[in-house]
């Protein structure tokens, strides 16, 4: 198989890879998909990065459960489920993900539920704006745009919230609830790009509109094809900007990805969450990438199935290529 062929632009080596495991569930109410990262590396996602895609991985070979800083008493604040401890684990990872971004590694984080992007985008963005001087770009493949503020959230989970956290939608100045987050952590709502949108609250449609947020959903996807949508989603953000990739696996229709938290049917097929994946690494500006949301205690005669689109998806990403 091929090593990664493009010369990336923002690393200064194609082939260092950070990993971080993360086993966290607070950020919405279902078990499970904390298990994920472990159910990814026994399906033999690392050793084929290392092996196949010749990457130089640098995993601690720990799945991160941050037990350590979890806050025994954890009440709503806000509208916000378990506030506390979503805010310790993202404020942890952070620093992780912000360790392997500033030495110029790609970095990999296998989820846990989509609130740990409040910890891994924030990670990158700052790294990337030391390292670069430059504002870094979110792509972000999901069933939901997840830009709910504590406010309109319906469902209190956070896992709901996130994007509104890095744009700054969302603000809270209490440091143990989110007020960690700094200017320089966050991203811009211009640099930032949705694809397979199709379950999005009502307060969230208001915020895409007020905003202008560049958003692509599934009527897009059915009108253009996703070949035309790839190309206006990284036209819209260009080849300057180094970009984080943030995919949750209900991006892709249940009826490829079954195991997971919030399926909502009509979504992406596999092969188009796999073409996304080597479009955004086909520019050179990918930077980082999370995939989560798997949760293979649910719908589990389709775990498996739902292990290797994820899989794939970070091959994909990674530089594995058909031919
Ligand atoms: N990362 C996800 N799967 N998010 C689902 C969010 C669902 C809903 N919009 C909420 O805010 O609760
Ligand atoms: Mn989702
Ligand atoms: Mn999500």
């Amino acid at each position: 198989m091929d090593a990664p062929t493009l010369e990336p632009k923002f690393l200064p080596s194609g082939h260092e890879l950070g990993v971080v495991a993360v086993g966290f569930s607070g950020g919405q109410g279902k078990q499970g998909v904390d298990a994920a990262p472990m159910a990814l590396i026994e399906a033999g996602l690392i050793n084929q990065l290392r092996d196949e895609l010749e990457y130089n991985v640098h995993f601690d070979g720990e799945v991160h459960a941050y037990t350590d800083i979890m806050p025994r008493d954890d009440p709503p604040y806000r509208n916000m489920k378990r506030p506390l401890s979503v805010s310790a684990v993202t404020k942890a990872l952070s620093e992780q993900v912000y360790e392997h971004a500033s030495q110029g590694r790609f970095v990999l984080t296998l989820g846990g539920d989509h609130s740990i992007a409040i910890g891994t985008v924030s990670g990158t963005a700052k790294a990337l704006r030391e390292r670069l001087g430059r504002e870094m770009a979110v792509i972000w493949v999901d069933a939901h745009a997840d830009i709910n503020t504590p406010e309109t959230s319906d469902s209190g989970n956070i896992h709901g919230m996130p994007v509104a956290f890095l744009t700054g939608l969302a603000t809270e100045s209490r440091p143990e609830v989110f007020g960690w987050l700094k200017d320089d952590q966050k991203i811009s709502t211009k640099k930032l790009v949705y694809i397979g949108l199709r379950d999005i609250d009502r307060g969230e449609k208001k915020i895409l509109k007020d905003h202008g947020i560049k958003a692509f959903s599934m009527h897009d996807i059915d009108r253009h094809g996703i070949g035309k949508v790839m190309d206006m989603a990284l036209g819209w953000i260009g080849t300057d900007t180094p970009i984080h990739l943030s995919f949750d696996v209900d991006g892709l229709d249940p009826m490829w990805a079954p195991s997971t938290g919030t399926p909502v049917r009509g979504g992406l097929t596999l092969r188009e969450g796999d073409f996304i994946a080597e479009c955004v690494h086909q520019t050179g500006s990918l930077v980082a990438l999370d995939l989560v949301e798997v949760n293979p205690s649910l719908e589990s005669e389709g775990a498996d199935q739902t292990i290797r689109a994820g899989c794939s998806i970070v091959r994909c990403a990674l530089g594995d290529t058909l031919l």
